[in-house]
């Protein structure tokens, strides 16, 4: 076994594969598959991941690997596997995919140093090779007389470590430490020599006389009351002794967190987690969805489940959306489970996620709670996968690789054997419709634990506030409720829905829009040539001065947006303190927290916001949700739009009224009579559900069928059309009779960055290797895409359709 397979870091097509690589006596015992190597490639070294070693090779006169830079695999073998099945399904590169699935520190080549954790003796070589240094560069093995494999085997025993050294070093941190260094008694007798003016060396020689544990430097200061010239004195005297150690920079003072133990469930949550529980305890795998309104207690069934797990000695990942992953949340598992759980969160600096990541690694913790990539945290004993509001378009990743971390959640759990947990009160209807097909198991909450009614939503149609002369964006029923709370001390949350604007036109006489004929979707808007155009399947008319419907020459497109909307505010209720949250006052670090600590403090009155203010967000003082415009993402050229909205009304009524005092939400709109809006008011999943499904029955919307989006970009307009026109072409010849392929058409943002972007889309049923067919396809151009900087990208579920 004296080769290795490598997958190289060079992220092209032509590329994608093993090479063979000889590897040095030096390595062979412990090269391991899932380190990283160093390796020559062409002019060049670059570094690579050993996915395999073997004995043979089709080529002879390998290269040798020129270094190896891990000493213990960083990816598992369920990792390299699971990385290559998701280059395959997802048409992306091994090395893109196994990037994914690590920490940013490690996805590059740092200097790496090695450092001694123990004080007792060590193997004569690896006692030259340190020379009584703590710290030695890790370069010095190459020429010592330690062998690699002894190095590892110290690492393993836990005497030796290794870091890699980032910039500005955050990768570790290392605090100093101190403890007795001889015998009580010696210490005693000691102290009985000391001179009665050496009060202060007395006084902390008794203290480790009193604890001799190890104790840290600083902490010892500052408890102490002493200084850095007393603890010197004390080393001098080699009476102390001092030692480096490194410790974790854990984002979350674990201590500050109130430790909390399982709630009594009630008896929709016990018929819900009882199958869960059953499958942890015979190590079966299947996919549960639980759908349960807001308040339902499925925080509780996640918690109770990972109990279970954590009890079998196994571990859990839970995933929740990137803004719902607040304060709020990690409390509410680490107060359950302390430092048994790592946080991954895109807000911790590139150490602080090291450091958590390596809290996995090492199998420090048996739960982790993080967003989209979390999913690939790397244990090996997986008890359990949640996916908490499974609706959320974040879990897909909008880049190579284009994933679904839905699809991995269950790819990891057939593996593992476990259950995988899909939890939301407002389900995709992909996953609701599994579940009625008896693909996944169905556990439904209709209840909120604490009885509470659902808030009151009322609908305010916006035509009518027109027609009584009202042009402002704040019907007047809003508008008297919002004064009525600030008088009662009361919170409100105004919800604008940013997205979607300026793209729709809309009679504001009688709501009208402009659809595609043949798509059911809104047509987009484009100022420049006047006109109204489908991004499905490229139908185009010009822009309407007339309603076709009312004739009133009040249609135009729609489009405001949040600071305007303060403005607006402030000038109609002057007296309203308004906190605005949107990404303009979100970019710094931390300042998304900062607004939501004023607004509990009371310091606003109104919360006015984008769609982040809708998720998890939990305030006793809030009794009045407005949504300023429901339509806005009505209207979005995106066949789930009925859908997110239906998602967002709800989730933002569920704001209201949680606890004593009872919520109201009012909900603006030009379009009352849309059933996503009307059931939304009255909280019918279900009817949406079936309607919903109809409307995608009949145009052939997922899921009823599957998409993939093929998207080409090219500096040359032709190009692009030509090359996207020769894909559909040959797709067309080797596609099921039932499958459609739209397009060529001009992408949703049809020129970015001076390219020129075409996409089609394929609407398919039953392809059984779709990915090969279109990896084929592509081949054809491996060409123009090396040389002439021609680009194709493959979604094979797209979200962003626009
Ligand atoms: N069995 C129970 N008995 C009493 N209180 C409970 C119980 N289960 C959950 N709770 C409490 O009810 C509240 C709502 O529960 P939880 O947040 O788990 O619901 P959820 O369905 O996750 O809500 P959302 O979808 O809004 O996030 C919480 O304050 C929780 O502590
Ligand atoms: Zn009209
Ligand atoms: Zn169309």
């Amino acid at each position: 076994m004296n080769i290795a397979k490598v997958i190289v870091d060079v992220p092209a097509s032509s590329i994608n594969q093993t090479f063979d690589y000889q590897i040095p006596e030096r390595f062979q015992e412990m090269l391991k598959p899932g380190m990283r190597v160093m390796v020559p490639f062409g002019p060049r070294k670059i570094m690579g991941y050993v996915v395999g070693r073997t004995n043979e090779s089709s080529f002879d006169q390998l290269k040798e690997i020129i270094d190896v830079f891990d000493l213990t695999p960083i990816l598992t073998t369920e990792l390299l596997d699971l990385g290559k099945w998701l280059a395959e399904e997802t048409l992306s590169l091994y090395i893109t995919t196994f990037q994914a699935m690590l920490p940013q520190v490690l996805k590059a080549n740092y200097k790496k140093e090695l450092e001694r954790l123990t004080s007792a003796s060590l193997s004569d070589q690896l006692e030259a090779f340190f020379d009584r240094r703590d710290v030695v560069p890790y370069e010095e093995v190459e020429n010592s007389g330690v062998s690699f494999y002894q190095i590892q085997k110290a690492i393993q025993d836990g005497d030796i470590a290794v870091h890699y050294l980032v910039k500005s070093r955050v990768t570790k941190k290392h605090v100093t430490f101190l403890k007795p260094a001889r015998d009580i008694h010696l210490l005693e007798e000691a102290l009985r020599d000391m001179p009665n003016r050496a009060r202060k060396q007395q006084e902390m020689l008794t203290f480790f006389i009193d604890h001799p544990q190890e104790i840290e430097l600083n902490k010892l200061i500052k408890e102490f009351g002493t200084t850095r010239s007393t603890v010197n004195a004390l080393l001098k005297k080699e009476l102390i002794t001092s030692f480096r150690k490194e410790v974790f920079r854990n984002p979350y003072d674990d201590s500050v967190f109130e430790q909390t133990t399982s709630l009594e469930l009630t008896e929709q949550q016990r018929e819900a987690i009882e199958p869960i529980k059953q499958h942890i305890q015979e190590n079966r795998h299947d996919v549960f969805l639980i759908h349960g309104v807001t308040g339902s207690g499925k925080t509780e069934i996640y918690l109770q489940a990972i109990q279970d797990v954590i009890d079998k000695g196994k571990e859990a990942i839970v995933l929740v959306p990137e803004i719902s992953l607040t304060p709020q949340m990690v409390k509410r598992f680490k107060g359950r489970f302390g430092s048994n759980v790592a946080v991954l969160h895109s807000a911790l600096s590139y150490g602080e996620k090291y450091d958590e990541w390596r809290r996995i690694h090492r199998k420090e913790v048996q739960v982790v709670v993080g967003a989209r990539s979390a999913v690939f945290a790397p244990f090996e004993n997986l008890g359990i996968i949640i996916i908490d509001e499974e609706h959320e378009n974040s879990y897909k990743q909008e880049d190579q690789p284009r994933y679904h971390a839905r699809d991995v959640a269950i790819h990891r759990g057939e593996y593992h054997r476990c259950p995988v947990i899909l939890g939301s009160a407002t389900p995709t209807l992909e996953s609701y419709a599994r579940a009625q097909k008896g693909v996944y198991k169905l556990a439904t909450l209709t209840k909120r634990t604490n009885e509470k009614a659902m808030p009151e939503v009322n609908i305010v149609d916006m035509r009518d506030e027109l027609h009584a002369g009202n042009r402002s964006m704040f019907s007047r029923n809003l508008k008297e409720n919002m004064e009525q709370r600030i008088r009662r001390g009361e919170q409100i949350v105004l919800l604008l829905n940013r997205r979607g604007y300026s793209t729709f036109v809309m009679c504001r006489e009688c709501g009208y829009v402009k659809e595609c004929p043949h798509c059911d979707i809104a047509l987009t808007f484009h100022k420049h040539q006047n006109q109204l155009k489908c991004h499905y399947c490229s139908y185009e008319e010009s822009m309407p001065m007339y309603c076709p419907s009312c004739s009133s020459d009040l249609i135009r497109f729609f489009g405001t947006g949040t600071q305007r909307i303060e403005e607006a505010l402030t000038q109609l209720i002057p007296e309203a303190r308004v906190l605005r949250m949107d990404v303009d006052t979100t970019r710094r670090k931390g300042a998304h927290e900062k607004l939501l600590n004023q607004f509990a403090n009371k310091e606003a009155d109104i919360l006015l916001g984008t769609q982040m203010i809708a998720k998890g967000l939990d305030f006793e003082n809030v009794t009045l949700v407005g949504v300023l415009t429901a339509d806005s993402m009505l209207h979005l050229p995106d066949f789930r739009s009925s859908e997110k909205t239906f998602q967002l009304l709800t989730q933002v009524s569920g704001r209201a009224g949680r606890h004593d005092l009872p919520g109201e939400v009012i909900v603006q709109t030009y379009t009352p009579e849309h059933y996503s809006i009307e059931l939304a008011s009255r909280y019918n999943y279900l009817r949406f559900y079936q309607q919903e499904m109809q409307t995608r029955k009949k145009f052939q919307y997922p899921p009823y069928v599957f998409l993939t989006l093929i998207t080409v970009s090219h500096q040359n307009h032709v190009t692009a059309v030509q090359t996207t026109q020769q894909i559909v072409k040959n797709l067309w010849k080797h596609v099921q009779s039932d499958t459609v392929i739209l397009g060529p058409t001009p992408s949703p943002i049809p020129r970015m960055k001076d390219r020129f972007r075409y996409q089609c889309m394929i609407k398919y049923k039953h392809e059984s290797d779709l990915q090969r067919l279109i990896q084929k396809m592509i081949h054809q151009f491996d060409d123009e895409v090396r040389k002439n900087d021609l680009q194709i990208t493959v979604d094979m579920q797209p979200y962003q359709l626009m």
